[in-house]
């Protein structure tokens, strides 16, 4: 069986972050590993605390899944703290991590800074070469460029701007405009599209998180990026249309779709 790593933040009602990557890693019939960079209490309502995990506790943890398992993927997500960072670069550089994902979390949907915007320029120098995929949404990619994107031409600007600082691919997910979900890959030379009409729910915690960790696990299992991706937004699209109404605010996305359809109990409450 493949294996994916995830490096990210805990949410403790599980619709983003570690639990939501874990999940999807398990949907996309990877086995899934963590480390984790940060805990948060977090819940459908918003994040009410954070407690960054010490860098050396960060590093142990990498080196803990690297000297043991072969790691076919990684996913990044919440980095928090410039030493974070600094921590994992040093890690990934050190194992020759493949087929690694950064999903450069910034702001959290309920408006909570995620990551340190003292650190938002350590992020794109340091993280963003070590890029297979890059997966900003575009309030991200708005930090990272300094250019107000709101068509899909501003978009394809931004992608190639984004590109300079490294990554092999950049994804830039269209999810914060009010026309149909399309997202632009961009492999330095062509853009590719990838729609889907907008789904109307109000429950859409964790579709970041979800998205980049389907992307880590269909590269870890052997696809191509363009194919990895596709598949990926083909699965978010199921998880959104299917989102819970779980809790008081912005429930999260459904994960197990194929294992549910396949057994026969798809249950969408
Ligand atoms: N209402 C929606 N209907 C369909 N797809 C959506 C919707 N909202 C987001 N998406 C898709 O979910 C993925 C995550 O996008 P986005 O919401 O932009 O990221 P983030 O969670 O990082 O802010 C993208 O593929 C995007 O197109
Ligand atoms: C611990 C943690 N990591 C990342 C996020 C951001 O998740 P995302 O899928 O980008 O969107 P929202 O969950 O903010 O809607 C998070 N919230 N928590």
């Amino acid at each position: 069986m493949k294996k994916a790593l995830t490096i990210a933040g805990s949410d403790s009602s599980g619709g983003a972050g570690i639990q939501a990557d874990l999940k999807a890693f398990a949907a996309n019939g990877v086995f899934g590993m963590s480390v984790i960079t940060a805990v948060t209490a977090q819940n459908t309502q918003g994040v009410f605390a954070v407690q960054d995990i010490d860098p050396a506790v960060i590093a142990k943890q990498i080196e803990a899944v690297f000297e043991d398992i072969a790691v076919d993927a990684v996913k990044i997500g919440m980095v928090s703290q410039i030493e974070t960072i600094e921590t994992i670069a040093a890690g990934l550089k050190k194992y020759q991590a493949r087929n690694v994902v950064v999903d450069p979390v910034m702001v959290s949907k309920s408006g909570y800074h995620l990551l340190n915007p003292a650190a938002e320029s350590k992020l794109t120098a340091l993280l963003l070469p070590l890029a297979t995929v890059v997966t900003p949404n575009i309030p991200e990619a708005e930090v990272i460029t300094g250019m107000k994107i709101t068509s899909l031409k501003d978009m394809e600007e931004a992608a190639k701007m984004i590109h300079r600082f490294g990554p092999q691919n950049v994804l830039l997910k269209g999810g914060h405009r009010a026309d149909d979900a399309t997202d632009i890959l961009f492999d330095g030379n062509t853009f590719r599209y990838f729609s889907s009409p907008r789904i109307a729910t109000a429950n859409t915690h964790g579709t970041g998180c979800t998205l980049s960790a389907a992307i880590a696990a269909n590269l870890a299992r052997g696809y191509a990026v363009y194919d990895a991706v596709a598949l990926a937004k083909e699965y978010i699209t199921t998880a959104i249309a299917h989102a819970l109404a779980i809790g008081k605010g912005v429930g999260p996305t459904h994960h197990f779709y194929d294992l549910y359809k396949k057994a026969g109990v798809f249950i969408d409450e």
